[in-house]
């Protein structure tokens, strides 16, 4: 079933080169912080190329339902009017997540320093996974939690009254849990200080500054230190939100396995935190060219051309690469199928507790496509079969998985049979465009029964 109505049963097969250019839409990650960090700043932020997928959307609604003022002036261009740090009132309903990780930890960071309870929910993907590792830092600044067993959704969180600032080392590499924290230390007073031992995305970080926030991040051997003033004013932003290298990744890999392709993505942001799969894919033979580099907007972009790449080799990913392309493992597990030998990847256990358990739902769906892998806790093994010798000829669970819907559609543009996913529906919550910009470049995706 899709997060949102009837599955949508969708298939890809081999045809024509993919060409031309992909305007893929706004970064995910960035949307949802501008309209968190819009609705805490006091006054009017502007923002432009703002995604609007089912997840950001959710987290629009919810800003609205904490008493800010957030509305829609046209095609990806929003305003969000804040309340300021510690100015979200008590929401009168139950705040809906949807399918969003980011949404509902973020938002919940946000509001755990205020004196108002709030009960969060989601879908079934979402309430599957795990909110204690969001919860237990806030239960430190003083926020209760009520929640089912094991931390999960629906889960009521009732901010604290005196907050006290806290100092936490992330026990596992993730933004979303660096984020949450930093949002409750915006309405803590005194230093708020996370330690990350292995970077992830620093758009929180480079956001705050933007907004005005005192902020210091310094490299040291426990890791990154990154320490916080509580309190600020922060100033409303105008914000240009480049396009997401999470959702290039499919347009710019299907233009890898598809013969003759040549697809360019004008815009992309390249923050070294997100990019990756981008060095993965080079050192793999991609022919990948990254021309136009800049900043736009505190954020580093560049255009994208990517090209037929036919003699891809299998390589070992660096464990400590994969927080910066945590999201595109299961497009690059198409790849790897797709080139010489065995691509290694480990140091992936977070895999697992995504909107699906993507080293499953990626394994089987390989093996019913003909490709050989091998998996463990936290690592799993690609054996590729070149270019050209991969069955396909499956269909496969898409799980409330957008990753995973996608990738396999991408997959089936190389694949010898045509590829089915028994529901593209949650491809909506990240990149609601993918299937007319894909049909666009020439790429013979439809619905399965049109
Ligand atoms: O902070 C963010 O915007 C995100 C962080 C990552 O999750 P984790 O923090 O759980 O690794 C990523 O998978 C997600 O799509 C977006
Ligand atoms: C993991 C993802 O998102 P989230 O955690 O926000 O649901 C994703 O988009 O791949």
């Amino acid at each position: 079933m899709s997060a949102h109505g009837d599955p949508i049963p969708m298939v890809s097969r081999k045809g024509p080169a993919l060409t031309g250019v992909a305007e893929v839409p706004g970064d995910k990650s960035i949307s949802h912080r501008a309209l968190i960090l819009g609705a805490l700043a006091v006054g009017e932020t502007q923002v432009t190329g703002l995604l609007e997928g089912q997840d950001v959307l959710d987290t629009a609604a919810a800003m609205g339902a904490f008493g800010a003022e957030v509305v829609r002036h046209g095609a990806g261009a929003w305003s969000v009017h804040g309340v300021g740090t510690g100015g979200f009132a008590e929401p009168q309903d139950v705040i809906d997540h949807g399918n969003s990780g980011t949404g509902v930890r973020l938002v919940m960071g946000a509001m755990a320093t205020t004196p108002i309870s709030a009960t969060f929910t989601g879908d079934a993907s979402l309430r599957s996974r795990p909110m204690g590792r969001i919860t237990d830092p806030l239960a430190l600044f003083g926020a209760e939690a009520h929640g089912r067993a094991g931390g999960r959704l629906p889960l009521t969180l009732v901010g604290a009254r005196s907050p006290a600032p806290v100092r936490y080392t992330l026990p596992v590499a993730s933004a979303q849990v660096k984020s949450a924290v930093l949002l409750a230390g915006l309405n803590a007073p005194g230093e708020t200080i996370v330690i990350e031992p292995e970077a992830t995305r620093d758009h929180t970080e480079r956001m705050l500054r933007g907004f005005g926030a005192t902020l210091f991040a310094e490299d040291s051997a426990e890791g990154r230190v990154i320490t916080l003033q509580g309190q600020p004013e922060l100033r409303p932003q105008s914000i240009a939100v480049p396009r997401d290298p999470s959702s290039a990744a499919f347009p710019v890999c299907a233009g890898l396995l598809a013969e003759g392709s040549d697809v360019l993505v004008p815009g992309i942001g390249l923050n070294p935190t997100r990019a990756g799969l981008y060095t993965t894919l080079r050192e793999m033979g991609a022919d990948l060219t990254f021309e136009n580099e800049r900043e736009e907007g505190g954020e580093p972009v560049a255009d994208l051309r990517a090209r037929f790449s036919a003699n891809m080799k299998g390589i070992e990913v660096p464990p400590e690469r994969a927080a910066s392309m945590i999201d595109e493992y299961p497009v690059l597990s198409v790849v790897a199928a797709f080139a010489e030998g065995p691509t290694v990847m480990r140091g992936v256990r977070e895999l697992r507790v995504k909107e699906s358990d993507r080293i499953d739902a990626m394994a089987v769906g390989l093996r019913a496509a003909g490709v050989e892998v091998e998996e463990g806790e936290d690592w799993w093994i690609v054996h590729g079969r070149g270019m050209g010798s991969v069955a396909g000829g499956a269909t496969v669970e898409s799980r409330l998985d957008h990753r995973i819907a996608m990738a396999f559609l991408v997959m089936g543009l190389a694949t010898d049979k045509p590829m089915r996913v028994d529901d593209g529906g949650p491809i909506a919550t990240s990149f609601p465009i993918f299937e007319p910009l894909m049909s666009g470049l020439g790429a013979a995706i439809t619905r399965a029964n049109s």
